[in-house]
């Protein structure tokens, strides 16, 4: 898996909502009604996470999810994480 360049990655980026480049990392930051809202989805994502074998690096406090994706295999950023972007963003809803 090749890393994408800063092209490619902004133009990923445009279609995929509320998503950014932080610290090398695509990060998003996700809020839900409660702590029970924020850990179900943490429980959906674990699945999708697992097929894919590709995981994140998330923290979660209460009813809010601060999500950092990277490849670290590739040491930056790859289609599987723009991917693992997209599916927790369809999570979300
Ligand atoms: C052995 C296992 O397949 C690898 O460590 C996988 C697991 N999940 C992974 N997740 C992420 N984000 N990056 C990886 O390079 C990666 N590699």
């Amino acid at each position: 898996m090749f890393r994408l360049t800063e092209e490619q990655i902004r133009t990923e980026l445009s279609g995929l909502d509320g998503w950014s480049v932080l610290n090398g990392k695509l990060h998003k930051d996700f809020v839900f009604d409660d702590f029970i809202e924020a850990f179900g989805f943490m429980c959906k994502a674990a699945i999708h996470i697992e097929k894919m074998n590709h995981h994140p690096e998330w923290f979660n406090v209460y009813n809010k999810i601060s999500v950092d994706l990277v490849t670290h295999d590739a040491g930056g950023i790859t289609q599987n994480d723009i991917t693992l972007a997209r599916t927790l963003n369809l999570l979300e809803k």
